[in-house]
């Protein structure tokens, strides 16, 4: 584990299924009308299709980013770009469209993202102090020195009872 995270926050599916929803909630009570998710792949994906059903919004594209191995962070390479009657949506910037992330840490990924949709909303379920002020809508803050454990990162496997006795 990188050096500066020196705590675990793991989050097991239904966790980030109830919290998934809980951002749903929060952008149906927003004044926004969105007609398209651009979800950021990957981490974007599970989080985009729970809140795509919870709003009855079917149009779902992707931009494609990659930063992180595993958790140590390296140049940000743009995979592929939002299409143009994507970026349109409710006039130049996509003000019509709802940009999902599963989390937000330093802000690189979210600053990058945000500039080829500056007029969009951006929302993520987590969020970490540094990238909070990229984010219009998110779920739950975690300190920066937190690592985040995403249920598709994890199995299940024995844990040794406290007491140090495996028998
Ligand atoms: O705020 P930042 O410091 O930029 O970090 C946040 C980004 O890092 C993770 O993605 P990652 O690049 O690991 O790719 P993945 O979504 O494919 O796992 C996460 O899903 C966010 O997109
Ligand atoms: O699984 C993850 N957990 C995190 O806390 C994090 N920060 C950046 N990228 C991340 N990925
Ligand atoms: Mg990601």
């Amino acid at each position: 584990m990188d050096e500066r995270y020196q705590k675990n926050f793991p989050v097991s599916w239904e966790q980030f299924h109830r919290d998934s929803r809980a951002l749903a909630w929060r952008l149906t009570n927003g004044d926004r009308h969105f007609e398209a998710i651009v979800c950021v792949t990957r981490g974007g994906l599970v989080p985009a299709a729970i809140v795509a059903r919870e709003m009855s919004i079917r149009v779902i594209e992707t931009v494609c980013v990659a930063s992180y191995d595993y958790d140590k962070q390296g140049e940000l390479k743009v995979l592929k770009e939002v299409a143009p009657h994507i970026r349109a949506l409710g006039g130049e910037g996509g003000r019509n469209v709802l940009i999902v992330d599963d989390l937000v840490d330093t802000g690189k990924t979210a600053r990058v993202v945000r500039d080829m949709l500056p007029e969009a909303h951006f929302a993520t379920v987590y969020a970490k102090p540094a990238g909070r002020p990229l984010v219009d809508t998110f779920v739950t803050e975690v300190s920066q020195d937190t690592w985040i454990f995403l249920p598709w990162d994890m199995g299940l496997q024995f844990t040794p009872p406290i007491s140090g006795h495996a028998g």
